[in-house]
């Protein structure tokens, strides 16, 4: 196996790090679930394809801190699991400029362990510039050109030049501030799509702030890129437990019959973290956490929970039964808001989110929101569902929990005493961290007499699964280059999903709605628990008897 490194350009206008890996010699096992395959994974290529083609990827943003925290640690690992394809390259763009000995530093430091023993047994990656890059490029490469002033970001995308002879594919993954996506896809769309392959674009969220700007957005992006070019990453779709959704509600029949109003009670999405946004304060402020996690994340694990059956796996039929057209835009008196506040604990203090000094003072941005929506169907109607999330709470936590309905003239109310809320099930799927799903059911306490006692049914994935399981973003990206889109967001959905955000965060905007301050680290502000209270419900997280 050979492992290739190379150059970083200076320019006049901008300095720009580029440099480029080439992992050759790699063996592609193909995916069998995706068809042409052969014997299990890998990327649906044929034979003939395979021999044929190259595939680069190519990370814009590469110095930044998800490509140093996500990307690159999902690509050695795809790397180290031979789950990419032979003829591989992948090449970096970023503003600073970084030696080699920096980058590898830089990529080393965020490795997973698995991957880790690999990459350390890797040869010296400084080696010659492949043989199959064209003379200038090597120059170029080599930064031995004189270079003029670069018009546009990246002008120098017309360095992609793969193996002569072959297709190339081109996978772009923009991992950069959203006000440079278009200059970015203008530059991909214009000088470095393939002539004779596909070529794809990875976009990260925000994909705008609200209605107007993310429909300008797709329209800016639709310039240069067609709808089918386009992935727009949600990386919780790539949760393994979320992906699990519906293979535990569509193939096992003591679920699907219980998934509905007619059983459940309320259904709770609940994130938090146990740190502030210490480092991204300047980003933050301009989106808040109901743009950063609510609109997306858990919205589109809502949508999964509560589609219809889908025709069939294919990404259209499934997204096509997504129910984000079905709900109601969420009303402001259906949402409250929180910040965090300074806080001392044990001799230590940590700080205010105001106290960041990329936030303005005096921001109402909030750091934690509770909402309650609704589906207007006739599967869900009056169902609340109740999201919550938060920043500088005291855990860190995914997961959604479904509160089915009290037993009817329940015989054993007696051994429960009045508090019903205490005997009803629930089904609980921890996303993360150690993934989980289990099931709250009431059970006899061994012995004579009759005393009840809730239980979990558990299936804990570390005790079950001992296997390390992959990162969103290794499944994402491997989709991504295998053009599968399940698991990414199509415009319309994008559209349906800011439609019922937009008019509530205007409103909370223009009122200037104060959000209630909480301590930093603790379980965020009382106002989520008067939210549930008013749908006759409780956090399901609050009850301290978690597996
Ligand atoms: N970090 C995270 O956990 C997550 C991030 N995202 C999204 O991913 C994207 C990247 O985020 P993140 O890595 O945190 O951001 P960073 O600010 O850490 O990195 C941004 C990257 O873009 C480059 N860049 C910034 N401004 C310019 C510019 N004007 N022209 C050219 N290059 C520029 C930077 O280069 P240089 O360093 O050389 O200046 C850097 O490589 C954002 O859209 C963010 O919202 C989404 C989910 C999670
Ligand atoms: O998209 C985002 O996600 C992260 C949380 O992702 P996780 O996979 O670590 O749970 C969040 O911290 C960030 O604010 C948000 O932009």
């Amino acid at each position: 196996m050979t492992f290739q490194k190379v150059v970083h350009a200076d320019y006049t206008s901008n300095v720009y790090v580029f440099f480029l890996f080439s992992a050759l010699s790699f063996i592609l096992m193909l995916r069998g679930d995706f068809g042409i395959g052969l014997d299990g994974k890998g990327i649906p290529v044929s034979e003939a394809e395979k021999e044929e083609s190259t595939l680069s990827i190519t990370v814009v943003g590469a110095s930044g801190d998800l490509a140093k925290k996500k990307i690159f640690p999902a690509l050695f690992a795809l790397f180290y699991e031979d789950w990419l394809p032979e003829n591989f390259t992948v090449f970096g763009y970023a503003r600073t400029k970084m030696n080699d000995e920096e980058l590898r530093n830089m990529i080393s430091g965020t490795l997973t362990c698995r991957v880790n023993q690999r990459f350390s047994t890797l040869p010296d990656l400084s080696f010659p510039i492949p043989h199959d890059l064209n003379a200038d490029t090597r120059e170029h490469l080599q930064g031995k050109l004189p270079h003029t002033a670069k018009p546009s970001y990246l002008k120098n995308f017309e360095l992609l030049i793969e193996a002569a002879g072959k297709v190339s594919n081109r996978l772009f993954y923009l991992s950069i501030p959203p006000n440079i996506f278009v200059d970015v896809v203008r530059s991909v769309g214009l000088r470095a799509s393939s002539l004779n392959g596909w070529t794809r674009v990875i976009v990260e969220k925000p994909f705008g702030r609200d209605s107007e700007s993310s429909g300008e957005l797709t329209r800016c992006l639709k310039q240069y890129l067609t709808e089918d070019q386009i992935f727009r990453i949600d990386h919780y779709l790539g949760k393994e437990l979320v992906e699990n959704l519906s293979v535990l509600r569509f193939s096992n029949l003591v679920f699907e019959p219980l998934w509905s109003r007619d059983y459940i009670r309320s259904v709770q999405l609940i994130f938090s973290e146990d740190f502030g946004t210490e480092g991204r304060g300047g980003y933050f402020d301009n989106y808040g956490i109901i743009r950063d996690i609510m609109q997306n994340h858990l919205l589109q694990i809502l949508a999964l929970f509560a589609m219809e059956t889908p025709v069939s796996l294919d990404a259209e039929d499934v997204r096509n039964e997504k129910s984000l057209r079905s709900m109601k835009p969420l009303k402001l008196g259906d949402v409250i808001v929180g910040q965090y506040k300074g806080h001392s604990k044990s001799g230590r203090s940590y700080p205010a989110y105001t106290d960041d000094p990329t936030v303005p003072k005096g921001s109402l941005t909030p750091t934690f929101a509770a909402a309650a929506l609704f589906i207007n169907n006739a599967r869900w109607d009056g169902v609340p569902f109740l999201m919550k999330a938060g920043k500088a709470l005291h855990t860190r936590r995914a997961e959604v929990r479904v509160q089915f309905r009290h037993v009817p003239g329940n015989l054993y109310k007696r051994n429960f005493g009045t508090d019903l809320d205490m005997a009803t099930n629930e089904l609980v799927l921890r996303v993360q961290p150690d993934e989980a799903i289990y099931l709250r059911i009431n059970n006899k306490v061994p012995g004579l007499g009759m005393r009840l006692d809730r239980s979990n049914l558990n299936l804990l994935y570390s005790a079950r699964y001992p296997r390390e399981i992959p990162d969103a973003y290794e499944r994402l990206l491997l989709d991504a280059m295998a053009g599968e889109r399940r698991l990414f967001i199509r415009s319309d959905e994008l559209d349906a999903a800011w439609a019922l955000f937009t008019p509530m965060l205007k409103e909370l905007e223009e009122k200037k709605i104060a959000p209630e301050l909480y301590p930093h680290g603790s379980r965020g502000p009382v106002g989520a628990h008067y939210l549930a209270a008013k749908y006759n419900v409780r956090w399901g997280d609050l009850g301290g008897d978690d597996s």
